[in-house]
């Protein structure tokens, strides 16, 4: 076995992107690395190349069966490993529920959540951990309402998902058992729904919409069901609560950002997008793909059949050749192409509501506690290192 470098590459003290994504940006050949789950990988890092394998249907998700590169079982993966048609057909139940419209719909609902959340943290004892009291919460409760979880289980999920979004941190048995009591909730949540439905009750939420689609091609497998509204939970609660905490700790180091979402919250937007781009938040660095062909990538290197790539987006999105100083966080960045959200087919689909949750979020925070600031030295933060999102583990606040 060749000596390979393995990937993902650790991060910086303060979840800062690898070191190496720079250095391996200049290189001329895509180098090769050995994944955590032991197969060689070319890694691909520059912006126009990442954005072609993310899109190009010639590189395939479900062609690598070796296991993700975080503690997710493929299983549990509806989406995300998934090619076409598949990949589409599952989509296709859900899509409807997350358009820019329906998201314009849900924003009084996220408004309310909202406030609550920031009420309960007003109300409440100095200093505060804000991802405990306020961006877990949030993020969580508007995913509930969303799908139709009952809210008063919200302290259910999180010590089951933290194992599953391990990239090596939880041993290989908690996990088990996280996606062993994950996937039971989700069992009996499904049941009692469709008891509910079958007794002729109406009953809110996704998961209802999911077992009695108005449109026969939006038909799921009830399996299909049950892994499609544990999977939307944790993608829509996990990342959000996650950015939105490590938002928050980039806008105390830089107070003309505060000041810009404060005095002008509907200019919230560039900043929003900026802070999503600088982050580099995916811990597991990207999603494997296998070259069903010989494919030229813009760059210039040609990745032969059956070979696995690793698009990185957080590389992607540092790229000096398409954003100017990618190391600075700017708030007046007029063109913003970040790809935090993924490009092409497997694009989030909560991008919308992410966005809108990030700017309800951050504006709220700083609006109603306009002297925030961290209630420890920066050195104590914990930072969420082996996790398939960046973060950190508790945020403490005062003001
Ligand atoms: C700031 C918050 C968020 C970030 C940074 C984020 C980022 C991402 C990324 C990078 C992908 C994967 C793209 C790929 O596989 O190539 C993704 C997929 C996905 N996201 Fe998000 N996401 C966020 C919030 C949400 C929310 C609120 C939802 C709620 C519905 C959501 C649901 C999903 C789903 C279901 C997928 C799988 C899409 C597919 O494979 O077709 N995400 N997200």
């Amino acid at each position: 076995m060749t000596d390979l470098q393995v990937f993902p590459f650790p991060a910086g003290i303060r979840g800062e992107p690898p070191a190496e994504y720079a250095r391996i940006r200049q290189e001329p050949a895509l180098p090769r690395v050995r994944l955590s789950n032991g197969r060689e990988a070319l890694v691909v890092t520059r912006y126009h190349d990442v954005r072609l394998v993310l899109s190009d249907s010639r590189f395939s998700r479900s062609a690598f069966t070796s296991t993700p590169l975080f503690a997710r079982t493929t299983e549990s993966l509806a989406l995300n490993t998934a090619d076409a048609p598949e990949h589409g057909r599952r989509r296709g139940a859900v899509a409807h529920a997350f358009t820019a419209r329906q998201v314009r719909r849900m924003r009084p609902m996220v408004e309310r959540v909202v406030e609550e959340q920031i009420a309960e943290v007003a109300a409440g004892p100095r200093p505060v951990d804000l991802v405990d009291r306020f961006t877990v919460p949030f993020a969580l409760r508007v995913m509930c309402r969303i799908l139709g979880v009952p809210e008063e289980d919200v302290g259910r999920f999180k010590p089951w998902v933290d194992p599953m979004m391990s990239v090596g941190r939880f041993p290989a048995d908690t996990v088990a058992r996280c996606h062993q009591e994950m996937n039971g909730y989700f069992t009996a949540l499904v049941e009692d729904v469709r008891a509910a439905l079958d007794a002729g009750r109406t009953v809110p939420g996704l998961i209802a919409e999911m077992l009695t689609p108005r449109k026969e091609e939006r038909r799921l497998s009830r399996a299909e069901v049950i892994t499609m509204s544990a999977g939307i939970l944790i993608a829509g609660y996990e990342t959000t609560s996650n950015e939105l905490a490590a938002a928050v700790y980039e806008m105390l180091r830089h107070p003309e950002l505060v000041r810009r979402v404060r005095d002008r919250p509907d200019e919230s937007g560039p900043v929003v997008e900026e802070i999503l781009r600088y982050l580099c938040a995916n811990g597991s660095g990207g999603v494997p793909h296998v070259a069903t062909a010989d494919v030229a990538l813009p760059g210039g290197v040609v990745v032969p059949a059956g070979e696995v790539v690793v698009p990185i987006p957080d590389a992607a999105n540092h790229d000096p050749g398409v954003f100017e100083e990618p190391g600075c966080l700017r708030g007046d960045r007029a063109e913003n192409s970040h790809l935090t959200f993924g490009f092409g087919a497997h694009h989030c689909l909560g991008a919308e509501l992410a966005r809108l949750e990030m700017r309800l979020g951050l504006t709220a925070v700083f609006g109603a506690f306009p002297t925030l600031r961290l209630a420890v030295p920066e050195e104590e933060l914990r930072w969420r290192t082996d996790m398939f999102v960046r973060g950190l583990w508790e945020l403490p606040v005062t003001w």
